[in-house]
């Protein structure tokens, strides 16, 4: 699928997208059928055969669908040699391992693995991973809607995954913390050693706040992603870019640089 002659500039791209029905589907259908270098060529959403992609000569698969299937529809991507943009969440290390095992089998098959297209949600985590080396401590509030299934957010997690390597590379221990988990959750949940407390509220979209505190000051980090729209400049960004990056992209910073 990602020969020469696909690659020219002057043919627009051939785009399928999955999870086309759902909330960040529809939205990248939108987005993809607006703009001129791109075609929308196969709308995919459960019970639909992924066969629809191949018929339809799709050259980039979006995938928007669930952290249960994400992984199958991404090895039948790789498989096939069709490019992919995946912002759907739940890319532990291992999960990301695979994917890297499927990729050396294929050599010119690109894939774009992203917790977050927001361009503002990207520099809240660059901000937040300069910022941690300077604080003790530090904690991460994520609030999103109720609709969403996972917990904690993708974007949280990538973010304590950032801080907890800058607090390591500076040499930082634990945050202090005293108190004792009455209530088993009270104190949220640890990733890589940084607490991730989730909140889920109808008219929320998607909302991270990173909290730094260290002695007589605080800094708070926050991002706002108030519609799906913000979502579209990064995901577009990353369709035009992956089929000449092979192999595995983690994150949207190296195609921002
Ligand atoms: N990376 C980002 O910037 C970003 C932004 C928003 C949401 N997300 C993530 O994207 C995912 C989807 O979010 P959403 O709010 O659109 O969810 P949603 O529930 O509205 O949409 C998911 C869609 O996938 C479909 N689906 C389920 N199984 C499928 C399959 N096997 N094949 C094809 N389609 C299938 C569902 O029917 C549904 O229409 C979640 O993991 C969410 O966290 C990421
Ligand atoms: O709405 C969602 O679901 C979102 N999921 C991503 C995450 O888990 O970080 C990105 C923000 C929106």
């Amino acid at each position: 699928m990602t020969d020469e002659l696909e690659k020219n500039p002057a043919e627009p791209i051939r785009v399928g997208v999955l999870g086309a029905r759902g909330r960040m589907g529809m939205e990248v259908c939108k987005a993809v059928d607006a703009a001129a270098d791109l075609d929308l060529v196969a709308m995919v959403d459960q019970g639909d055969p992924l066969s629809t992609v191949a018929d339809a000569g799709a050259e980039v698969v979006v995938d928007f669908t669930t952290p249960d299937v994400v992984m199958d529809n991404l090895d039948w991507c790789v498989n096939q040699g069709v490019n992919a943009v995946v912002g759907t969440t739940g890319f532990t290390g291992d999960r990301l391992e695979r994917v890297r095992g499927w990729l050396a089998g294929k050599p010119g098959v690109g894939v774009v693995i992203a917790p977050n297209f927001g361009i503002g949600a990207v520099l809240m985590m660059q901000f937040a991973a300069k910022a941690a080396r300077h604080f003790e401590s530090v904690e991460i509030i994520e609030q999103h809607h109720p609709r969403k299934l996972d917990a904690p957010s993708g974007t949280a997690t990538h973010t304590a995954r950032l801080i907890a390597q800058a607090r390591a590379e500076a040499g930082l221990g634990p945050a202090p913390d005293a108190t004792k988990d009455e209530v088993p959750g009270a104190r949220g949940a640890e990733i890589d050693g940084i607490r991730v407390h989730a909140v889920r509220a109808a008219g929320l979209v998607a909302h991270q706040e990173v909290l730094f505190g260290t002695t007589g000051e605080t800094l708070t980090i926050r991002h706002d992603s108030l519609d799906r729209a913000s979502f579209m400049p990064g995901v577009l960004l990353a369709v035009r870019a992956v089929r000449n990056r092979p192999g595995l992209t983690v994150g949207l910073d190296p195609l921002l640089d």
